[in-house]
């Protein structure tokens, strides 16, 4: 491993199996890579010759090279060094497996059987590169012409959309270096908190939504169906979050469970079901832990990015709506005391209870999730359109001024108030 200082401009020669790691530092860095010579990779991503890619900051990136390379990077980057141990090629073997499960999907759908590729889940505890693990799958399936489904169910940072949501997207080009994967028609749950916990029983609905909405999609294209899905979890793998794991994979018929760095938790679900192929995995030495600070602020990055588009490329509206305009609910009431339950209400009733809210001072700084459902019934397992953010509320003149990606009017449709806030500096 070699360290290096800080640098404005620095070349790095590395050899084949190595990996350049470097940080993005300060709040107005830019870092520039090229490739000077050999093949080199971002996290799945092939790069091109002498093609000059930006990193912002905060950005924790490396550059892989199967056979070699030379690099450049220009601009103050932060612990950067080259580490000559990485797990790539058990990825890569781990990729190889899918891709054989692949194969044998296309040749039972060429035979018309009712057959899929591999599902398959990414688990382990926080900060172990399970978001990465996902990119660097879904990029080599690309790269071999697949067209895998991306399913995020992790709602503490939501890549899909915003935190507080789950996703999924079809995979149909390599991730862009600097921004990742292209999210037109992206399909979004809201759940409107950030971890599951907060209510399980909705957050398990919305899983098994997904999955079937997912399944719905590999039934209606072969070439999707055979490349299968890659799905990201969250890092909370103890007690109600390992039920809830357990939960995914019976949605989603899972076939593959990749465990990412915790032998324990690759121990148990090799216990608890024998009957899918669990993998132990190794992770990356670079993987970079993230305090909770850095969280928060990731979290609001992912929202500004999803108003104003990564370094600021999309204009969105804000525009006032009368209170009298706006339908809101919330989901999930608070507990009662089993003592006060009626005799046939469940404790998950109140959980997946829809509670009508009155626009007001408490809506400000607040995410609503614009739902595609124009029947309170519908609310709970209808996707979203997109989200808006409520910036001001005058409560005198009954106004509400909301932050937008599209201009105004709303459409007609239902708001679910979400637990995710939003400052807009902007
Ligand atoms: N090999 C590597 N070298 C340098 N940085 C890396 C490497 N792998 C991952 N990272 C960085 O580490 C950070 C954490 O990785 P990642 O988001 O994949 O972890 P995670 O397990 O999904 O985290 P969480 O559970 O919190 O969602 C990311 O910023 C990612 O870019």
């Amino acid at each position: 491993m070699t360290i290096q200082g800080k640098m404005t401009e620095k070349e790095f020669k590395l050899e084949p199996d190595c990996e350049l790691r470097f940080e993005v530092e300060g709040k107005k860095e830019t870092v520039d890579l090229k490739l000077l010579s050999g093949k080199a990779e971002v996290f799945g991503t092939e790069l091109a010759p002498d093609k000059p890619y930006t990193f912002f900051s905060g950005a924790k990136a490396a550059v892989y090279t199967w056979h070699g390379c030379t690099l450049k990077l220009t601009g103050n980057t932060e612990g950067t060094y080259i580490a000559k141990e990485t797990p790539m090629v058990m990825y890569l073997n781990t990729h190889a497996c899918l891709e054989r499960l692949r194969k044998h999907a296309d040749e039972g759908l060429n035979r018309g059987e009712d057959t899929r590729g591999p599902v398959t889940m990414i688990v382990g505890p926080g900060d172990v590169g399970k978001s990465t693990l996902c990119r660097i799958l879904l990029n080599y399936a690309v790269r071999m012409g697949r067209r895998p489904i991306f399913v995020d169910l992790d709602v503490g940072q939501g890549s899909i959309a915003i935190p507080g949501t789950i996703g999924a997207i079809l995979v149909e080009r390599a991730a862009s270096v600097g921004e990742g994967f292209s999210q037109e028609a992206p399909l979004v749950y809201n759940f409107g908190h950030l971890v599951p916990l907060a209510n399980l029983t909705f957050y398990n609905i919305l899983v098994s939504r997904m999955a079937a909405t997912v399944q719905d999609k590999m039934v209606g294209n072969r070439k999707v169906a055979a490349s299968g899905v890659i799905i990201n979890t969250c890092g909370w793998v103890k007690d109600e979050g390992y039920k809830s794991l357990t939960h995914v994979a019976q949605a989603f018929e899972v076939d593959v469970i990749i465990v990412l760095d915790q032998e324990r938790l690759y121990n148990e679900l090799v216990r608890d079901i024998p009957f899918i192929k669990i993998v132990f995995l190794p992770k990356s030495g670079g993987v970079v832990e993230r305090t909770p600070p850095m969280r928060i602020s990731a979290r609001d990055d992912r929202i500004r990015e999803y108003y104003y588009g990564l370094h600021t490329k999309y204009h969105p509206h804000s525009f006032e709506v009368k209170m009298s305009h706006l339908t809101i609910y919330k989901i999930g009431a608070p507990a009662l005391p089993d003592s006060c339950m009626p005799a046939d209400m469940k404790v998950d009733d109140h959980m997946t209870k829809l509670v009508p809210v009155e626009p007001g001072v408490k809506l400000k700084h607040h995410m609503l999730a614009v739902s595609l459902a124009t029947e309170p019934k519908d609310l709970l397992t209808s996707n979203v359109a997109g989200f808006i953010c409520v910036l001001d509320v005058d409560d005198e003149n009954k106004m509400v001024k909301v932050l937008s990606p599209q201009p105004k009017p709303l459409p007609k449709t239902i708001l679910i108030l979400t637990e995710i806030q939003f400052m807009d500096s902007n």
